[in-house]
């Protein structure tokens, strides 16, 4: 099973680094390397670049692939299934056109051109909209291209805005929500390892912003140390031996942690430990 990453760029390290907090750690991921064995004698890593990886995964090179949204629709491969969102990578592609100048709608480009390194998400949008454009396809410095007589508007991503703002774009509409996902061509979804690194994956995301408290609680605390506790299907209890207190075992999220040990320690529970929790496997 080969697993495709973002090989540099922003997307790299928090794959990277999401495999890793999923346990599936990379042996020998040397800079620069292209390929590199998991602990998993199973499942191999393959990096390349995050717009090819869409590509990469529809061919059979990979098997599975995690880059953003975007790309995978601007593949335009069809035959890719969008497993899970790995919430990270969060932008947006809109239509942007010059502060000044006239475009304010989507239809105000009819005859226009517009710049893009998303020609296909691009064509279809204006498809949508039953507008005439010309695209200009280009490979970087969007934001450049209405300044300098390329384009009249541009298709581009964006997150903070501060891009935007810098050159002097605003934006005249949306075109794709993006993010990062974990996707797998249409025959493999069902293999059991493909199953194995999705739950591997979520498990990582379950478990963010979430605490693990553990705590001493009296027998007659219980009752009271249960409604405090919102937990996930009720909290753990065990007898401890000799003892005639009870373990109690709760997940609570981080958020709630300060307010909710306030709460425990007036209804009688002691010994509070708080830890942070790797994965939860739901
Ligand atoms: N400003 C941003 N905020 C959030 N996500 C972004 C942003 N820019 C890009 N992305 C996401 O990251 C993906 C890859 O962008 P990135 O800039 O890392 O690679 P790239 O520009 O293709 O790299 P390179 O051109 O160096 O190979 C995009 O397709 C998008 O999903
Ligand atoms: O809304 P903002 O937060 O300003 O982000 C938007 C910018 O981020 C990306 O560029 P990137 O930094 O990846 O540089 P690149 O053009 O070299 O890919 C994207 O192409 C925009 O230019
Ligand atoms: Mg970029």
């Amino acid at each position: 099973m080969r697993i495709a990453l973002p090989n540099k760029g922003r997307l790299h390290e928090p794959s990277v680094d999401l495999l890793e907090r999923a346990g599936l750690h990379v042996v020998d991921g040397a800079d620069r390397k292209l390929y590199a064995e998991t602990v998993d004698p199973d499942v191999t890593v393959l990096f390349a670049r995050a717009a090819d990886i869409p590509e990469y995964v529809s061919d059979g090179a990979a098997d599975v692939g995690i880059t953003g949204l975007d790309q995978v629709e601007e593949s335009a491969t069809g035959d890719l299934i969008d497993l899970l969102d790995l919430e990270f990578g969060r932008c947006k592609l809109v239509l942007a056109a010059p502060e000044d100048g006239d475009i304010e709608s989507v239809a105000d480009l009819d005859g226009g051109t517009v710049a893009t390194e998303f020609p296909n998400v691009t064509r279809d949008f204006f498809a949508d909209w039953d507008v005439e454009v010309d695209i200009a396809e280009v490979s970087g410095a969007t934001e450049l291209t209405p300044h300098v007589d390329i384009a009249d508007a541009i298709v581009d991503i964006t997150s903070t805005g501060t891009t935007l703002r810098m050159n002097r774009l605003e934006i005249v509409a949306d075109v794709l929500e993006s993010s990062v996902r974990l996707f797998a061509r249409e025959d493999v979804v069902d293999d059991e390892k493909v199953q194995q690194i999705e739950t591997a994956l979520a498990s990582v995301l379950a478990a963010d912003g979430k605490r693990y408290l553990m705590m001493n609680v009296p027998e007659e605390a219980l009752d009271d140390v249960k409604d405090v506790l919102p937990g996930m299907g009720g909290p753990t209890v065990m007898d401890i031996a000799g003892k005639e207190d009870v373990a109690v075992h709760a997940v609570v999220d981080d958020s709630d942690v300060f307010e909710t040990i306030n709460s425990l320690k007036d209804v009688g529970a002691s010994d509070v430990l708080v830890t942070e929790i790797e994965r939860l496997v739901e």
